[in-house]
């Protein structure tokens, strides 16, 4: 018996590397009897051509169709189209709630002028003081960040993720020149030409396993509930127990140290807002029977 991990799924086979190796597998009959559907990403078992078992999973993320993400690098283009703090705020929250490890990735900075540039730099030193780990510069493809990005994701299941035309086939291409990824117009006419029978595709960059995930234009993914959004704020879960009330949600009530927190800066007061739209969102939503 070995082990590996499902790599791609094509009409009843499946690809598993294993130590580097590719394997094409036949699913056990009895999943589908079991209503077991093997998902790119699992860890599974296999034996002589046969998947054989599949482990429990960790997370599975619907768009991508993919298992046992690790990571996600949120490519959010600088300019073209204009940032959007809510947008990467939306695409946070739903990787935090998959417990996914978000990693953000600024494109499109040449493009901007100085004072654009300083601006979008502290936003950027904002999301880094919450913990997360950013990539903003100047250069955006530069070879330090690249080299630091593919070692921060070296053993890992990776998703790329972010807006239609954030540069993210580009950013794989650059950690990865022998991908040759269709990029910018070209490939928006393929990925719509090819739409019906898209697969996913875990791409082997380095020792990650990446995939490249076709870009939205908007992004509702509101699933969570309003006493787990606040959980989803890294920065204001860390300060939650400083709020006077217990299961407090930082909107109106009394010695709310969140609001204290916006209040001397602490917290950035675009994503405090973002909150508070999201909490709306979420409460507005019609019950899913
Ligand atoms: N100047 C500049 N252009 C960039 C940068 N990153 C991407 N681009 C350009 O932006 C366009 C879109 O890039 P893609 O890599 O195709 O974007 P994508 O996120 O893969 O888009 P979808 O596949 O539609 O989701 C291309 O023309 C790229 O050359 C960057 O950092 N700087
Ligand atoms: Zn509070």
């Amino acid at each position: 018996m070995q082990e590996g991990i499902i790599q791609q799924s094509l009409s009843g086979f499946y690809d598993i590397i294993s130590d580097g190796q590719l394997y094409r597998t036949r699913g056990r009959g009895n999943f589908r009897k079991k209503g077991i559907k093997p998902l790119v990403g699992d860890h599974v078992e296999f034996e002589d051509g046969y998947l054989l078992a599949i482990e429990p999973r960790k997370n599975q993320l619907v768009r991508p169709l993919v298992a046992n993400v690790d990571d996600a690098v949120v490519v959010t283009a600088a300019t073209q189209p204009t940032f959007s703090s809510n947008l990467l705020d939306r695409q946070l929250i739903a990787l935090e709630l998959q417990k996914v490890e978000p990693i953000l990735f600024f494109s499109k900075v040449d493009l901007l002028n100085e004072d654009e540039f300083q601006h979008l730099k502290s936003v950027a030193d904002g999301y880094r003081k919450i913990g997360y780990s950013v990539y903003f510069n100047a250069q955006p493809f530069n070879k330090t960040d690249l080299q630091n990005l593919l070692d921060q994701l070296k053993g890992k299941v990776v998703t790329m993720m972010g807006q239609t035309g954030a540069g993210k086939s580009t950013l794989l291409n650059h950690l990865s020149p022998e991908l040759d990824l269709p990029t910018g117009a070209i490939s928006q006419a393929l990925k719509r030409g090819r739409h019906t029978t898209r697969k996913v595709t875990l791409l082997n960059v380095d020792d990650a396993l990446i995939a490249d995930t076709p870009g939205f234009s908007s992004y509702e993914d509101f699933t969570m509930t309003k006493e787990q959004l606040p959980q989803l704020f890294p920065e204001m879960r860390a300060i939650a127990p400083e709020c006077k009330f217990r299961g407090c949600l930082h909107l109106k009530e009394p010695g709310c140290a969140v609001k204290t927190a916006v209040e001397h800066g602490k917290i950035m007061q675009t994503r405090y807002d973002n909150y508070v739209q999201f909490q709306e969102l979420i409460k507005s939503q019609k019950p899913k029977y």
